[in-house]
């Protein structure tokens, strides 16, 4: 392709994440279908890729990588999603909590409460912007709960306090799971629980809910991201619905990057 390409630039290179989200098998997806022949998804962690944005942000530099809303780098950084004219990466999402299939039976305390969760990209953005500041996930998460009552009170509707009672929450390391994951445990242990916190692998997280060894996430992002983890254990899990709404997810390069869509990526 000629010298100067976008796609010489970044080395053909699309920065991605850990290996199992469900956001790299559609940029998989996304190679293939816009005959990106020439182009590599890196794999590594959410950690990696936005040490990578910063890094060539700091310098001006081009970069494009995997990204998704609600995240704090749509604060702290002038960024844009990459037009995606094929819609492989789907429309707005919803992230869903789903619960192992006999759970509601064993605990529908606890299953009200993951029920009646629900919450905006705004309220998750202020845990997930205090945690990128650096305070712990855990205090985050407890400050929220304490200056939004109102909205846990609605979650916690017709629920009761327990004692002696405990529960398992899967997670993935993805700002967004920290945050929405963290809040809802301050909220079950406020009501007595012992909540135990599983940061896996996205893999490893279905495969342990569908076990039982976990018996709730709240990170289920549907129907496309996860349409395939979901497919694949789904006579094991019960479908909470959704706890936020309006979820997108991309390519995304900094606004200084001249180009406009995945199209723009072929030399
Ligand atoms: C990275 S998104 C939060 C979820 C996913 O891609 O599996």
């Amino acid at each position: 392709g000629n010298a100067d390409s976008f796609g010489n630039k970044v080395d053909h290179k699309i920065i991605g994440i850990d290996p199992g989200a469900g956001e790299m098998k559609l940029t998989d997806k996304v190679t293939k279908d816009y005959k990106l022949s020439d182009w590599t998804v890196q794999s590594g962690s959410e950690s990696t890729m936005t040490a990578s944005l910063d890094k060539a942000i700091k310098k001006k530099e081009p970069i494009v990588v995997t990204g998704w809303t609600p995240h704090w780098m749509f604060q702290k950084y002038d960024l844009k999603y990459l037009k995606d004219p094929k819609g492989i990466y789907g429309k707005a999402e919803k992230i869903h909590t789903v619960v192992h299939k006999g759970f509601e039976k064993k605990d529908p305390n606890a299953t009200k409460v993951l029920d009646q969760f629900f919450w905006t990209a705004d309220d998750m953005g202020k845990v997930m912007l205090s945690i990128q500041n650096g305070t712990d996930a855990k205090k985050a998460a407890t400050q929220w709960v304490k200056d939004n009552a109102d909205k846990v009170s609605a979650w916690t509707k017709g629920a009761n306090k327990v004692s002696g009672k405990s529960i398992k929450l899967g997670y993935v390391a993805w700002a967004s799971e920290i945050a929405s994951t963290n809040v809802v445990a301050t909220v079950l242990e406020d009501l007595g629980y012992k909540v135990t916190l599983e940061q896996l692998g996205a893999g490893q997280m279905w495969a342990g809910l569908a076990k039982g060894s976990d018996d709730a996430i709240v990170a289920a992002w549907l129907p496309t991201t996860h349409a395939d983890y979901m497919k694949q254990f789904k006579s094991k899990l019960t479908d909470l619905g959704p706890n936020l709404e309006g979820t997108k997810l991309g390519l995304v390069v900094p606004s200084y990057v001249k180009i406009d869509s995945i199209n723009d990526l072929k030399d």
